[in-house]
């Protein structure tokens, strides 16, 4: 039987993207189609996503929804079917997605995403005819409000739908003072602590996992950690009571897009045969970031720079690594501080560090084709997906043994190098001590060209398509319809 899911997302490649939660979003839909699943994604009308859309057909007009003009249209996410709420006054702006050109939250994010909820539970509720779903997928805080809209505010005589809420990070909750919410036109019943009421105020994640079926994170280790209060950030008894209803599937990777073999950013393609061919890629990349050519290791890192990924550590890093004959080449954007630290290491290494700030996706695939091996020091990290991509281009991850990244490289302690399947190294704490020591460790095995071959071979090798993946969502989906 074909399933008809609708997926509930504020960003997805290739319209929209600022990080992982993108690619996921994105490549879901195509992952989903080999299982017999057709999903929808719904996506709020921002400009890059209106831009996108060719031969608009309106499929829904709203006179007010949360307060403004909206309208649903139809469109093409890839080759999936994609719905947009183009909604000018809530999402047609200049600025980022979620804050404004000074990279503050917008003021009416709530209602913003309010919005997008309202709308998600007003089509799984039927409101455009010859559309139905059979269960709604909502990602992160600001898709969450669909799922307590279809819990407390459905459309009258719907059918109940069951659902899924993914976090993607906990750390960011949708959390809004309680004012807000007499605008959401939720019933009364909505404010307790088992409905949007969260410590006083309005908790949109904390929401929508309270009405979900089934709670996901995307990965085993990190539904784990956020049963505690270090990772949980204040959601880790709503979690642990949801018991077995708390999932982990890992993230697949698109490997169309992301493929040594055949990938039209890089100069030099290759595979795990053909590694030789890294080479190339590895003096382009030199060059490009001006650095001194070598045949010492060139570490990478691609990342947001927040405290999450534990880019502070990396600051404080930066001169031992230059210390050891290490060269880094970094791309991200994020925090002011961090940014000024990254560049005053790179001003004292001239031709060892290099930092680029800003975003290029093109540049973020030549860096995994041409690095010898990434660095990943998060604090927290639900999936991680530099790493996979990592582990697809043969540049060796180097990573905190935490979440995803515990879960996708493994070690290369003895034993593990002894049977033939470590793929890069995993560090305790992030700190100091630990990442220093990972990048000592990284760097001594890189001259063992025979042993860092290999664990480039096996990284090379190891599936993290989106097969494994999309099944077991398809699978998840299959349960909860089966039981609704
Ligand atoms: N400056 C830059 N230029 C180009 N590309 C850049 C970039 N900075 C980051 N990227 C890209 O953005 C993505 C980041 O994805 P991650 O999964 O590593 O982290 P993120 O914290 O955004 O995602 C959250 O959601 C995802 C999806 O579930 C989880 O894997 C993760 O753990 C969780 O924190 C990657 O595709 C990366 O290449």
């Amino acid at each position: 039987m074909g399933l008809a899911v609708l997926s509930v997302a504020s960003e997805a490649v290739p319209l929209v993207k600022t990080g992982g939660l993108a690619d996921v979003a994105g490549a879901l839909p195509g992952a989903l189609a080999q299982h017999g699943v057709e999903m929808t994604t719904l996506l709020p009308g921002y400009p890059a996503v209106m831009a996108g859309i060719k031969r608009a057909k309106v499929l829904h007009t709203y006179d007010s929804l949360l307060g403004q003009p909206a309208r649903l249209i139809a469109g093409k996410l890839g080759a999936q079917p994609l719905i947009v709420l183009d909604a000018p006054a809530f999402f047609d702006r200049q600025g980022g997605l979620y804050t404004d050109p000074q990279a503050r939250d917008w003021a009416d994010n709530w209602r913003r995403f309010a919005a997008l909820g309202r709308a998600a539970a007003d089509l799984a509720g039927g409101l455009v005819k010859g559309r139905r779903f059979d269960l709604v997928h909502a990602h992160d805080w600001q898709a969450a409000m669909a799922l307590a809209y279809l819990r407390f505010a459905p459309v009258k005589g719907s059918k109940s739908v069951p659902s899924v809420m993914t976090i993607h990070n906990m750390a960011f909750q949708g959390y809004y003072p309680k004012e807000t919410f007499r605008e959401l036109g939720l019933p009364r019943s909505a404010w307790s602590m088992t409905g949007v009421e969260y410590h006083g105020g309005v908790g949109m994640l904390k929401a929508g996992m309270e009405a979900a079926s089934v709670i996901t994170t995307v990965s085993p280790t990190y539904a784990d950690e956020i049963r505690s209060p270090e990772f949980g950030m204040g959601l880790e008894g709503l979690v642990a009571s949801r018991g077995d209803r708390v999932r982990g599937i890992v993230n697949g990777i698109d490997s169309a897009d992301w493929n040594p073999a055949s990938d039209p950013h890089i100069a030099s393609p290759f595979t795990e045969r053909t590694l030789a061919r890294r080479t190339a890629n590895k003096r382009a990349l030199e060059a490009e970031f001006g650095l001194e050519p070598g045949d010492g290791p060139l570490f990478i890192v691609v990342s947001r720079l927040t405290w999450q990924k534990g880019m502070d550590v990396l600051v404080e890093v930066l001169d031992h690594l230059a210390g050891i004959g290490g060269r880094l080449a970094l791309l991200g954007s994020g925090d002011a501080a961090l940014v000024a630290g990254l560049q005053e290491g790179a001003a004292r290494h001239p031709g060892k560090i290099a930092v680029r700030i800003g975003y290029d996706e093109a540049l973020s695939h030549r860096m995994q084709a041409g690095g010898d091996a990434i660095l990943v020091p998060s604090r927290f990290e639900p999936c991680g997906l530099t790493q996979l991509y990592a582990l697809a281009y043969g540049c060796v991850p180097v990573v905190a043994r935490t979440g995803g990244l515990a879960d996708t490289v493994i070690d290369a302690n003895l034993a593990a190098r002894a049977a033939g399947v470590a793929t890069g190294f995993q560090f305790n704490g992030v700190n100091y001590h630990a990442l220093a020591a990972a990048i000592t460790r990284a760097n001594a095995l890189y001259y063992q060209p025979g042993e860092w071959k290999t664990l480039q071979r096996n990284g090379m090798k190891a599936d993290f398509s989106w097969t494994n993946s999309g099944a077991a969502y398809a699978g998840l989906y299959r349960e909860l319809v089966g039981k609704a």
